[in-house]
């Protein structure tokens, strides 16, 4: 009795996006959330409708290649197989940044979606920004490039640290690497889930706030990542042209 509930809270969705309200913290910079409630039946209108004004790279999001390369995709081109899938949620704990040796033991294959837990997603209560959060290196990007990662997550509001974090969104967004930011993984431990990651369909925008959703379960993710290891030719290809040139998906 006690293992099949066990076995069915792992088929529960977890959900990994932070809520969107208004005071929430943002990238130094950005547009703030701002919610007003336009119509509002407590005040006689005939339904409650809100103005929602924010930033596009609010909370968790998807940042597109139009982010850091001029002309680049916008995020309705952003291959939807790469934000829904098996991927795996990287525990690393508490250090000040991802460097290549962090991923060494973790054998990153071609199509691999990965997600980092870290510190970071302990901070999601606070308000104001952190700007020692922790982050994934340009070497370490690279690494995830040259291992033909389809998509990385990381759990603050960047990928790249506050130096040189152009760089990694660069060489990340370049090689067609969808990057997913803004993830709070503290209910979530290491190991395989499914992945849904819903960016809006802005037309040509550089990146969209999106829903993210995991499924859990060693087995299953396990399972399913052989089976879709076929497809990592079609990553390469996707990755000749930077922004998705190559890639129809709709
Ligand atoms: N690290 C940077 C350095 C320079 C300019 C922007 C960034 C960003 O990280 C942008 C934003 N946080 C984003 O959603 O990607």
């Amino acid at each position: 009795m006690k293992q099949s509930a066990l076995n069915q809270s792992k088929e529960l969705w977890a959900d990994v996006s932070v809520p969107i309200r208004n005071g929430m913290v943002h990238w130094p910079g950005n547009p703030e959330v701002k919610i007003v409630q336009t119509q509002d039946l407590e005040r006689g209108d005939p339904a409650t409708v809100s103005h929602l004004s924010l930033g596009t790279h609010t909370g968790t999001h998807v940042d597109a290649p139009a982010h850091f390369i001029a002309r680049g995709a916008g995020i309705d081109r952003v291959p939807l197989e790469r934000l829904i899938g098996p991927a795996r949620v990287l525990d690393l704990g508490e250090i000040d940044r991802i460097t290549p040796a962090h991923l060494d033991p973790a054998d990153i294959r071609p199509g691999d979606r990965v997600l980092f837990k870290t510190g970071n997603s302990a901070h999601w209560d606070e308000t104001q920004f952190r700007s020692d959060y922790t982050y994934l290196s340009f070497e370490a990007a690279s690494h995830l490039v040259e291992r033909g990662a389809w998509t990385v997550g990381i759990d603050y509001l960047s990928i790249g640290g506050m130096d040189r974090g152009a760089e990694t969104h660069h060489v990340l967004l370049a090689a067609g690497v969808c990057i997913i930011e803004g993830l709070d993984l503290s209910r979530v431990e290491q190991g395989w889930y499914d992945l849904v990651c819903l960016p809006l369909r802005l037309e040509g925008i550089d990146g969209s706030p999106a829903r993210v959703v995991l499924r859990g379960g060693d087995r299953r993710g396990r399972r399913t990542r052989r089976r879709s290891r076929s497809s990592g030719d079609r990553a390469s290809f996707c990755r000749k042209e930077a922004g998705y040139g190559g890639c129809e998906h709709s």
